[in-house]
């Protein structure tokens, strides 16, 4: 989750236990992760490749409201992960000429930290929420009213001799994003005025990522070579520049330093990115879906306690990419292997191929 602010990384103690250090350890690889991502981060609404509509539809909802002198109307972008919702919050306060205040719902875990925040806006500032699905339900219900009537009602006292006081904040522009969006109550999904889905972006799009990024980055890379990244990068832009940052590396050590279609294979096989940009999650969930399950329905849970990851992971990293691709079928008893699973697989369901051990 991309933050460059205000994202709390508390880990408590002094003394660090195993779990404790390999978390830090992974926050200082996601903040070089973060570093790379931070430099090829689109500026502005005319440097932001593809989601037409939606970038379309964004610019009236913002010009329109900048003519009236008000502040645009609350903002929710939905989506599977790497697909731009940051870049677009970052993008909506840049068009404003507007400070950016950036949080998460999981950091939102009680409603004073909510209240905190609201109330150290500044007039017209964008608050970007990620993963608002995922905030306290009393921050929630705090948020409504401060979505509708710029205002925070806090409670002072317990029990029956708490008072609620009304504390006028500026107005603002909330940008939720979400990659799920079917978790928001309607009551929240409803105070947002525009709602942007991002889709997973065409080939086309992504080699027009890739051109800019290479250029940021001064790598030089052939159009054969970003079509072959492209083409494996699961419709998403953070994956095409994280893939276009290993070939770099494989062209520099390997091959000749330049990004084309050869250093792109190679580079490829070597982390295991095939052919349909699968990756070896999703291979492992398709694998186990026909291995071990024959293919299914099996339910979500099951197969995420299988593959040895959180259902959340597969749910919305794994399966929107699956289900595109047409990999996968979500029916009401389970996930369902399709034909072309098991062909991508090399398997053969009526022969009831690799079955795995129970
Ligand atoms: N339309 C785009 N054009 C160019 N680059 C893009 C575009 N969308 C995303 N990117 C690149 O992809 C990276 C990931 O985008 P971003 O962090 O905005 O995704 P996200 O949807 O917020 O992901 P998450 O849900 O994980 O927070 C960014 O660093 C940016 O460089």
């Amino acid at each position: 989750m991309e933050t460059d602010g205000s994202f709390e990384v508390s880990l408590g103690g002094s003394e660090l236990t195993g779990a404790e250090s390999q978390r830090l350890t992974s926050v200082n690889a996601d903040s070089v992760e973060r570093a790379a991502e931070a430099a090829l981060r689109p500026k502005g609404l005319g440097e932001f490749v593809g989601q037409a509509s939606v970038c379309d539809q964004l610019s009236l909802v913002l010009e329109a409201a900048q003519g009236r002198g008000r502040v645009p109307d609350h903002v929710l972008l939905s989506g599977p992960p790497g697909l731009g919702k940051t870049t677009l919050a970052m993008i909506i306060a840049s068009e404003l000429g507007s400070p950016l205040r950036l949080t998460s719902g999981p950091a939102v875990q009680h409603a004073g930290d909510l209240a905190a925040i609201l109330s150290s806006l500044e007039e017209g500032e964008v608050l970007f929420v990620d993963e608002i699905h995922r905030m306290a339900r009393a921050a929630e219900e705090m948020l409504y009213v401060a979505m509708e009537d710029f205002r925070v009602d806090v409670v002072v006292g317990k029990g029956p001799g708490a008072t609620a006081i009304p504390l006028e904040i500026p107005a603002f522009t909330l940008v939720g994003a979400t990659t799920r969006s079917g978790l928001l109550p309607a009551p929240l999904r409803d105070r947002f005025g525009f709602t942007g889905h991002l889709d997973f972006y065409s080939s086309d799009d992504l080699v027009h990522v890739l051109h800019r990024s290479a250029k940021l980055l001064g790598i030089e890379a052939t159009a054969r070579g970003t079509e072959e990244i492209a083409t494996r990068s699961r419709g998403t832009p953070r994956i095409a520049n994280r893939l276009l940052r290993r070939v770099r590396d494989w062209a520099q050590v390997r091959g000749e330093g330049i990004v084309d279609q050869k250093a792109a294979k190679a580079a490829l096989a070597v982390y295991e990115v095939d052919m349909r940009g699968l990756d070896r999650l999703d291979r492992g969930v398709l694998e186990i879906l026909c291995t071990r399950f024959g293919g299914g329905p099996v339910g979500l849970n099951t197969l995420a306690v299988s593959v040895g990851e959180e259902p959340e992971t597969v749910e919305t990293v794994a399966e929107p990419f699956l289900v595109r691709e047409g990999f996968i079928s979500r029916t009401p008893r389970g996930r369902i292997a399709t034909a072309a699973a098991w062909k991508h697989l090399g398997l053969n369901p009526e022969r009831g191929d690799n079955p795995l051990p129970l």
